[in-house]
């Protein structure tokens, strides 16, 4: 194995094999636990119709389950976020029919972001970039999952999970902004294989992954950007050979994106000196 792999999967915490049952009951109780302790009533997570939030949201679910049956009054918020019109609004939907929450609340973001092109228009003279806007949809998502927490006394749940942390494909403080991640240590066919597992909709839980955060290419592959596969990915993360430059190019991924996994830079740190 790489050097460098061993690190990495150290780090994430992946194994090559899991229990599904095992892994599910551990994170509805990590939930639970965390949430009883912190004193919280509950979770807040966006549901676009991919594969990681349709799993956190079954575990949120679950949870707050457990916690009304130790006695606290907890919910699930479940929130759809779309951007105008989502075309997988109808996958959505079915990710919703599946984990039952106790709350669904619909905020469309998109006059948040129009709101932020024209402010950026006046202040700049030019149009924020395609890109750019991506990432602004993605920390106004946050802002928004913050607001709900603050007016319920709930915490927000981040979908990182060891595929996407590996290469840092996530919004800084967008997507990443969160205060507990249930589906951490999990690579993307772990995810897939416990969702199976729990008999979602084969649609869902094959479904290629997509950050949709471009107005010019709706639905675009996170593999298209990323110029990689989560085969190779969760190959990796499982400890298994795959071809070199793959893994060089995951490497430099992973490298090149460090500043996205601690908390912000300071004097004290000297992390950022090697590698
Ligand atoms: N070395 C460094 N040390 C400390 N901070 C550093 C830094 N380099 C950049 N930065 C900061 O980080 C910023 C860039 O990071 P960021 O704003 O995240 O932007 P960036 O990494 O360019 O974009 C986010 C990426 O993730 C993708 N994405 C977004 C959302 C969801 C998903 C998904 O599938 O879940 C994927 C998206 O398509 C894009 O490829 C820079 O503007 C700068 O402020
Ligand atoms: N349209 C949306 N509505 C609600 N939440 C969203 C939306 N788009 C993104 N999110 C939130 O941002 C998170 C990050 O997006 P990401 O694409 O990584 O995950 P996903 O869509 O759940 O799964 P996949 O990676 O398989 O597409 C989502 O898990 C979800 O919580
Ligand atoms: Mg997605």
């Amino acid at each position: 194995m790489r050097e460098l792999q061993k690190v990495i999967i150290e780090e994430l915490g992946v194994k090559p094999h899991i229990d599904p049952t095992h892994e599910i009951d551990r994170r509805v109780e990590f939930l639970a636990d965390y949430a009883s302790n912190a004193g919280v009533e509950g979770f807040v997570l966006g549901i676009s119709g991919g594969v990681d939030s349709t799993l956190a949201g079954y575990l949120a679910q679950q949870a707050a389950e457990t916690l009304r049956n130790r006695g606290t009054d907890a919910r699930f918020h479940a929130m759809r976020l779309p951007h105008g019109v989502q075309h997988d609004e109808d996958d959505a939907q079915l990710a919703l029919d599946f984990i039952s929450p106790d709350q669904v609340h619909t905020f469309n973001i998109e006059k948040s972001v129009t709101g932020v092109d024209v402010a950026y228009r006046e202040a700049f003279g030019n149009r924020l970039a395609d890109y750019h806007r991506g990432n602004v949809k993605a920390r106004l998502r946050m802002t928004v999952q913050y607001a709900v927490a603050g007016e319920n006394n709930a915490l927000v749940i981040g979908t990182d999970h060891a595929a996407e942390s590996v290469t840092g494909f996530f919004t800084k403080f967008g997507d990443g902004g969160a205060d507990i991640l249930p589906n951490f240590t999990l690579n993307k066919r772990q995810v897939r294989q416990i969702l199976q597992h729990l008999g979602v909709d084969e649609h869902i839980w094959s479904k290629a992954p997509t950050a949709d955060l471009l107005d010019d290419t709706p639905g675009q592959l996170d593999e298209t950007e990323l110029g990689i596969t989560y085969d190779e990915i969760d190959d990796y993360l499982e400890g298994q050979h795959i071809d070199d430059d793959a893994a060089a190019r995951l490497e430099r991924h992973y490298l090149s994106t460090r500043h996205k996994r601690t908390v912000p830079v300071s004097l004290l740190d000297d992390w950022w000196k090697t590698g």
